[in-house]
């Protein structure tokens, strides 16, 4: 029996507290796990977008994750922002022998649409550290970028699931439809079938962080030992809660927030 569920996320920060590092430790905490942190890079950004990136010198992020590894349990980890292969390869060696589920937000670019990885690093992702993933969670541009398929119908989503599984190797795919209109529906497919989680459509732009906040909460429900399935289902049911009561900060697309699905459960 464990004391207390224990998650890794290694991603970059949002000093405006929305996305990467932050939303992630948030997640954590609300969904009573232990959360660690290793940072790859610092970003200045907020609700309208990025200002600038600073990269964490690769030794320095070996540093952090040995300092994780060597000293505390981890039962679930997850990767965000990885901006370049140096990292991803240094990442890669330190991650491949942990053998605990490992949740990939492939982050490619942000919300605002600024890049946050190298073009060439998506080949590295997809090709070295994609057959390490537990679960991979791309939006649709960024399944998209993964198969090479064009993305504009529920049958395309699940076909670029199945496709990310069978010739990337990820062991489960989890292709989210924020981007698309009507109501906000992803698909899971195990390597065996294909789920279909559905939501309704929240009429708001405050999606910044949206994604990160979702593999967070995947990555404290395997953290404290539930199946796939039911992580991901309780993550999105999370996930949709945080956006129904999201924040109005900022001057651009605000942040989701991170108690309203306790303060949903309080009211019943
Ligand atoms: N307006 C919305 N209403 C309800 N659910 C939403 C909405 N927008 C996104 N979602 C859900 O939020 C989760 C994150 O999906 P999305 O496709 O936005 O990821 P992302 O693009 O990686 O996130 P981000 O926008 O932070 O980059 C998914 O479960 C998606 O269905
Ligand atoms: C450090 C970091 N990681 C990930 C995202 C993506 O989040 P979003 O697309 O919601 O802005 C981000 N903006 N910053």
């Amino acid at each position: 029996m464990r004391n207390v569920a224990c998650a890794l996320t290694i991603a970059g920060t949002d000093p405006s507290g929305g996305a990467g590092i932050q939303a992630d430790l948030k997640t954590f905490q609300e969904l009573q796990t232990y959360g660690m942190s290793v940072i790859t890079s610092v970003v200045a950004q907020n609700t309208t977008g990025v200002q600038d990136v600073h990269h964490i010198p690769l030794s320095m992020i070996q540093k952090q994750l040995d300092s994780v590894i060597n000293d505390m349990p981890i039962h679930a980890f997850k990767t965000g922002m990885i901006a370049n292969i140096d990292m991803m390869e240094a990442i890669k060696a330190k991650i491949k022998d942990l053998h605990i589920p490992y949740v990939m937000d492939p982050v490619m670019v942000a919300a605002s649409g600024d890049p946050l990885i190298a073009t060439d690093a998506q080949k590295f992702l997809r090709e070295e550290l994609l057959p390490l993933t537990t679960i991979v969670t791309p939006n649709i541009p960024e399944a998209e970028n993964i198969t090479g398929i064009t993305i504009q119908s529920e049958e395309a989503m699940q076909e670029a699931a199945k496709l990310i599984v069978h010739t990337y190797g990820a062991e489960a795919a989890l292709v989210k439809g924020g981007h698309f209109t009507g109501d906000a529906i992803d698909f899971l497919y195990d390597g065996e079938a294909i789920h279909r989680f559905q939501a309704k459509r929240i009429d708001t732009t405050n999606s910044h962080g949206t994604g990160c906040t979702l593999s967070a909460a995947i990555t404290a429900y395997l953290a404290q030992g539930d199946s796939l399935y039911n992580a991901v289902k309780q993550a999105k049911d999370y996930i949709t809660k945080a956006i129904m009561h999201s924040f109005d900060l900022g001057h651009g697309s605000g942040p989701t927030n991170h108690f309203a699905p306790r303060m949903e459960e309080i009211k019943q």
